[in-house]
């Protein structure tokens, strides 16, 4: 079957029934999955629409879209489903909005968005407070509690305090005709368990579901495949133990076990082949995670040749770690004939981007950083947003908050606050009480002036959105809101103003696309809502470019030569991992990191950093001691291969700096 191996095979052509696919890392379980839609589709068993696949990422999401069309001619494909789990909560939720109590165009609340609710909720309560509560009360719905469930399984006063705190903050959010993320999952579950007729229309509409990376599904989540599952469980499920690496955000690998169990008739395929790895790295790979304990102990092999042994690098500080990793790339592009894409940085955390993107930009080599300064949280961004949402939901207050602000007109707090104040008496969202003349009376004609010429605006806008293709209608909002002119003002440099507007243009080129692979064309509305699911990453692709990213980002990807940068004790392990005893996941991490490489891998770390204006001895990694030593090569132990190496770097210098005087 299309140069699947027999076990991917079994995997593919067993479609009745619940099917977890339970292997290590570069094993093709994506594979089965697109393999398998593909196959469900051309047998004819399911039409498309009637097939839905889960991915971790959007990103993955639009790859996978990207592969299934590659195997299915023509518009076979139309209709399918792949996306992640929050996408599809939200696809039901706009269905079923009635039954969950919403109204239709509901708004999503982002983190921030929601953090800024519960600070409103918590007067005087330091950030650390309002953070610590937010994601208590996120724990709370990730397990899929109500607050009353909330409520009565609190044990200790903090958590007593927490579910009292989701009670009122879930009643701003219905008021506001909002949800949030975890809404996303948690009120999909409870109308899919508590609805039988909804979950049996869930269940004809959706005939074959599959799952990519399972091992990270949090309960919440879990507790959706199975509604949508249901008893007959027409499934593939396909994930990795060794890689669950989002325990921290409620992610409980098991899942994996619990699915055997809730499912007595599931049928466990195993896959032992990796495909990906050069074998040295495999071996490295499995050695260091074999440290894990296990229940069923996983063989993996690979049949690609043995390949360069692992490099281990051990620098001064990060600065001269990125300065030697931006060298051997340009070195590999150069002499070797590398793509710039076939590179990709992996760091634990996002601050160790800096130094390699200092390095990089030095040698002038392209580079792609994923989830750097998320592109929405721009303040233009943010604002053209709310812009968006208000004319979406008029009952969205937070939105109404941020667009009356931005551009800032005469409306101030003192006025927003006697606003809200008569918008409550009046049982009116505020952007309707904003558009009453008679509550307007009650207000300093200024005030009510600068509201008057605000509410006309976006009158005038809430006509023209239904008609204006989305990414005009982005257009013609920051003009006519304003804000391109107060941006204009508010930038010091031209050049300044070029980039921030810009960031408005790709707002509205998003929109563009986004409206031309939407199979019903989306209102811009519907596409604000839809945003608010994506991430920088998401959205920004990469070209002929290296890749950084973190650890945690490359779930899933593979790169013919992977850098894993600051393999310390403190950095990887992370620091609050090694006394919590959370070890186990940092060396999944690690794992994942490593089992990215197809032909060559490096491992470094610096002996120094810089913390707080002083210098701190840092040592490396104790993973780097479970590496099997005859994979490594270490600085410095093979004198003659490394002087070998200098030589013909030098040429290759040589040769940049001839080429470019010619030019
Ligand atoms: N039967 C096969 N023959 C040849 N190549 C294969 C086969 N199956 C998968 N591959 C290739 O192996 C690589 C890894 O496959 P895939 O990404 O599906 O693995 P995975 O198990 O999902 O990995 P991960 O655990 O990292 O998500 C891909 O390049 C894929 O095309
Ligand atoms: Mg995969």
């Amino acid at each position: 079957m299309h140069g699947l191996n027999p076990q991917q095979s079994i995997a593919v052509a067993q479609c009745d029934g619940p099917v977890l696919v339970l292997a290590g890392a570069g094993s093709g379980k994506t594979r089965v999955i697109v393999e398998k839609i593909a196959e469900l589709v051309r047998s004819g068993r399911y039409p498309a629409k009637r097939i839905a696949a889960i991915t971790f990422t959007n990103k993955a999401a639009k790859e996978m879209r990207e592969r299934v069309a590659r195997r299915i001619k023509g518009d076979a494909a139309d209709g399918l489903t792949i996306c992640t789990f929050h996408a599809l909560g939200l696809k039901l939720l706009q269905v079923e909005h009635a039954r969950a109590g919403l109204r239709r165009g509901f708004s999503i609340f982002d983190a921030d968005d929601a953090a800024s609710q519960l600070k409103d909720l918590m007067p005087g309560a330091k950030p650390d407070a309002v953070q610590a509560m937010q994601s208590l009360v996120s724990r709370a719905k990730n397990a899929g509690l109500s607050p009353e469930q909330a409520k009565a399984e609190a044990r200790s006063a903090r958590e007593h305090e927490a579910a009292a705190l989701y009670a009122r903050y879930q009643a701003r959010l219905s008021a506001f005709n909002a949800v949030d993320f975890d809404d996303l999952i948690r009120l999909p579950v409870e109308l899919l368990e508590g609805d039988a007729d909804c979950a049996l229309g869930w269940r004809e509409r959706i005939g074959y579901l599959l799952v990519d990376e399972c091992q990270d599904t949090n309960d919440a989540q879990y507790r959706m495949l199975r509604a949508l599952a249901g008893p007959r469980g027409n499934f593939t499920c396909v994930g990795d133990d060794d890689q669950s690496i989002y325990a921290w955000r409620g992610a409980n690998p098991e899942n994996l076990s619990q699915l055997a169990r809730d499912y007595p008739s599931l049928r466990v395929v195993k896959l032992e082949q990796n495909y990906r790895c050069s074998n040295r790295v495999l071996r490295a790979a499995n050695a260091l995670i074999a440290h894990n304990p296990h229940e069923h102990p996983k063989t993996l092999w690979s049949a690609q040749p043995d390949g360069e042994r692992i490099r281990v690098w051990e620098c001064r500080d990060s600065a001269h770690e990125a300065e030697r990793v931006a060298g051997e790339i340009h070195f590999l592009h150069t002499a070797r004939g590398a793509a710039w894409s076939d590179f990709c940085v992996l760091f634990r955390g996002n601050h160790q981007s800096r130094p390699l993107e200092k390095a990089l930009q030095l040698l002038r080599i392209p580079y792609h950083l994923s989830g750097g300064t998320a592109f929405l949280e721009r303040a233009e961004v943010k604002d053209a947003l709310a812009w968006l949402r208000l004319l979406a939901n008029p009952e969205d207050d937070a939105a109404f908050l941020r667009a009356v602000q931005s551009p800032r007109r005469e409306v101030g707090a003192t006025t927003l606050a006697k606003l809200a104040e008569l918008a409550q008496q009046a049982a009116r969202p505020l952007s309707r009480a904003a558009e009453s003349v008679g509550l307007l009376k009650q207000l300093p004609a200024r005030s009510a002036n600068a509201l008057g010429g605000f509410t006309d605006i976006v009158r005038g806008l809430r006509g023209d959105a239904t008609r204006l293709p989305a990414a005009e209608l982005v257009r013609q909002l920051s003009e006519r809101s304003g804000l391109l002119s107060a941006l204009r003002a508010q930038c010091k440099s031209d050049a300044l103003f070029k980039i921030r507007r810009g960031n408005l243009d790709e707002l509205a080129d998003w929109f563009e696309h986004a409206a031309g692979t939407t199979p019903r064309g989306a209102s811009a509305s519907d596409l604000a809502a839809s945003l608010a699911l994506l991430t920088h990453a998401d959205r920004n692709e990469a070209g002929n470019q290296v890749r950084l990213m973190s650890l945690h980002g490359a779930k899933g990807l593979e790169f013919r030569y992977v850098f894993i940068v600051g393999v310390e004790d403190g950095t990887l392990p992370h620091e609050a991992s090694l006394d919590e005893g959370r070890l186990d996941e940092e060396r999944r991490l690690l794992y994942v990191g490593i089992t990215r490489a197809k032909e060559q891998l490096w491992l470094s770390h610096a002996r120094e950093a810089q913390r707080w204006g002083s210098r701190h001895k840092l040592a490396p990694s104790r993973f780097l001691d479970e590496l099997p030593a005859a994979e490594l090569q270490r600085d410095g132990a093979d004198p003659v291969a490394d002087a070998a190496r200098k030589q013909e770097r030098a040429d290759v210098g040589f040769a940049a700096i001839r080429a470019m005087l010619a030019d």
